[in-house]
């Protein structure tokens, strides 16, 4: 039913433009970020985050990725500044991962990718009415990407990790209050921007993408327990464990990626 896709051969990335035609588009995403031949923009300042009064709601088994919503009924947690024109506000995060030992992130750096990458999902509510609206229109989202790099354990990711066996099965949600991601943030925020696409379906064209330079460090354990979800619902006979939920990098095409110094 509905334009049923995912991660697997036949519904997988290279399937999407059958559905999604926008996945053979201008600004899709995510890319393979060259450092070299990124421009720096003296004009771009720092990435500001106001997310001390933010308020997480649930977290979820989407059947693609796990998800933490937060309530975006006000500008309680934003994200300005860097490319920003205007405030963004903070409406998910979610993470995109592999299988073991084998990489998960979206973006590359020269060819070269993460164990995962997490994206914190904002939107422009001074020109957009609806996150739905904001989502199909150009820039109306700015996503923060931060990739995730195996070394030593995260000493708070796990208060994500724990709560991941209450979301194995698709459709699942639970309680999830009180979280503030910016716990999550490595100490540098310097960054990469570019104008880019949602990475998977309805892949549409409406992201600033800002991909932070530094990555976080988790344990391998701690992303051990990512692949222990399922894409599947409970009823569902057969369990297809989640991992490898990552879209490859797509053709730049002629687009500018900018560094922050
Ligand atoms: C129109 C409504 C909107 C599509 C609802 C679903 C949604 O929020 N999708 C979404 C969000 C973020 C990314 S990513 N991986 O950060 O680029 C990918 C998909
Ligand atoms: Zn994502």
């Amino acid at each position: 039913t509905g334009n049923q896709w995912g991660y697997g051969k036949d519904d997988g990335p290279s399937a999407w433009n059958t559905n999604y035609p926008v996945a053979d588009g201008d600004r899709q995403s995510p890319i393979d970020i060259l450092p070299h031949q990124a421009r720096h923009d003296p004009n771009l300042g720092p990435i500001v985050l106001n997310y001390d009064r933010c308020t997480s709601i649930n977290i979820a088994n989407n059947g693609h990725s796990v998800v933490v919503e937060f309530e975006d009924s006000d500008d309680r947690s934003v994200i300005q500044g860097g490319p920003l024109d205007n405030p963004y506000r903070l409406k998910q995060f979610h993470f995109h991962w592999g299988g073991k030992g084998c990489h998960g992130s979206e973006h590359t750096v020269e060819g070269n990718s993460y164990a995962s990458e997490l994206h914190l999902v904002h939107w422009n509510a001074v020109k957009f009415k609806t996150f739905g609206e904001a989502a199909s229109t150009s820039d109306g989202l700015a996503v923060l990407g931060i990739f995730l790099e195996t070394g030593d354990e995260h000493r708070w990711l796990h208060m994500i990790t724990d709560a991941l066996y209450t979301v194995k099965f698709k459709g699942s949600v639970t309680d999830f209050k009180g979280f503030n991601p910016k716990c999550l943030l490595p100490s540098s925020l310097h960054y990469w921007t570019y104008l880019g696409s949602l990475t998977t379906p309805p892949l549409h064209e409406s992201v600033i993408w800002i991909v932070v330079k530094e990555p976080m460090i988790v344990s391998e354990k701690q992303l051990g327990k990512f692949r222990t979800l399922v894409f599947t619902g409970e009823e569902e006979d057969e369990r297809t464990r989640m991992e490898n939920n990552f879209r490859p990098p797509q053709l730049l095409k002629g687009r500018t990626v900018r560094s922050s110094n």
